[in-house]
C-alpha cells in the first residue's frame, strides 16, 4: 500500500517559485485524483516538482513504497523524434532502469497494455508516423509498462477521440483498483474528472485552491472564482453529475 501527501511544496522555474505552498490529505493506493485548474496554473510544474525534474521548498512525502522508482510520469508533450518503432519505444521505457534482458514476462505485459490501449496493429510503425492521438495513447503505455505505483499523467487524453477518452480514463481507474497505483491526472475536462476521479485537487494561481471529493470541490462557486464561468452542477438521468457551462462570469 503506497500513500502520497505533498506537504508545503513549491516548485521553482529558474529561481522564479511558480508554485507555492501546495499541502494534499494523504492519497492512497487505488486512488484517482483529478488535478484541474486554469492554463498556466502550474499543473505541470507541480507534476514535475513530484517527479523530482524541479526542485522547490518542501516535502513530497511517498510512504510504504517498495521499488525504488516509484513514480513515473507522462508529460503533456509527447512528441517523439527518435528512430524507433512503437514497440522498441514500449520495450525500452518498460526496461529503463533495469537489467536489458527481456524475459516472457516483459512480452506478455507489453502485450497486455497493448491490447488494452488498442495499439497492437501499430506496434511495428515509426513513433515519427504517428497521429497525435496515437502518440498520445503509446506515452500511456510507455509509462503503464514500467508498472510504477504512483502514475502522474498530464493531459493524457488531450488528443483523443471520445470513444478512446472513455476508455483510457476507464482503464486508468481499473488499474489504479486492481495494482494499488494511485493515480494523478491533470486535466481540462471537469465532466471526465466528475466521472472518473475519487478526488479533485484545484490548482489556481500556483496554490492549491482545493482538494476532496467531487462533489465538494466542483461548485458552482468555484467554476466562478477559478474559471471565471456561470456554470451549474446538475445531475443527468443517470444520475451522474455534470457541470452545464451558461457563459462567462464577470
Ligand atoms: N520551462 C519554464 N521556464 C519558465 N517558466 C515556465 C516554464 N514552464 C512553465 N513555466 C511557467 O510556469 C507557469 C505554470 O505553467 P504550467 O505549465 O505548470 O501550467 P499548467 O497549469 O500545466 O497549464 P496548462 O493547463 O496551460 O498546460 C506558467 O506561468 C508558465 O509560463
Amino acid at each position: 500500500m503506497v500513500a502520497l501527501q505533498l506537504q508545503s511544496v513549491g516548485a521553482y522555474h529558474g529561481r522564479k517559485l511558480f508554485v507555492e505552498d501546495v499541502t494534499t490529505p494523504v492519497m492512497k493506493s487505488g486512488e484517482v485524483v483529478a488535478v484541474i485548474g486554469p492554463n498556466a496554473a502550474g499543473k505541470s510544474t507541480l507534476f514535475k516538482r513530484i517527479t523530482g525534474l524541479l526542485k522547490g521548498p518542501g516535502h513530497v512525502i511517498v510512504e510504504g513504497s517498495k521499488t525504488k522508482n516509484a513514480i513515473s510520469y507522462m508529460p503533456q508533450d509527447t512528441s517523439a523524434n527518435a528512430v524507433l518503432t512503437v514497440y522498441e519505444s514500449i520495450l525500452l521505457a518498460r526496461k529503463q532502469g533495469q537489467s536489458w534482458a527481456v524475459g516472457d514476462s516483459d512480452l506478455r505485459f507489453i502485450d497486455e497494455i497493448m491490447k488494452a490501449l488498442d495499439i497492437t496493429a501499430i506496434a511495428f510503425r515509426d513513433l515519427g508516423a504517428l497521429s497525435g492521438g496515437q502518440r498520445q495513447l503509446v506515452s500511456i503505455a510507455q509509462a503503464l509498462v514500467r508498472e510504477p505505483e504512483i502514475m502522474l499523467m498530464d493531459e493524457p487524453t488531450s488528443a483523443l477521440d471520445l470513444h478512446r477518452q472513455v476508455e483510457v480514463l476507464d482503464f486508468m481507474r481499473r488499474q489504479a483498483r486492481a495494482k494499488g497505483m494511485i493515480v494523478l491526472i491533470a486535466i481540462h475536462d471537469i465532466n471526465q474528472a466528475l466521472r472518473f476521479a475519487d478526488k479533485v485537487l484545484v490548482i489556481a494561481n500556483g496554490r492549491m485552491h482545493a482538494c476532496g471529493t467531487p462533489r465538494d470541490v466542483v461548485t458552482t462557486e468555484m467554476l466562478r472564482e477559478i474559471y471565471r464561468v456561470e456554470a451549474r452542477v446538475e445531475k443527468c438521468s443517470l444520475d451522474h453529475d455534470h457541470v452545464i457551462v451558461d457563459g462567462t462570469a464577470h
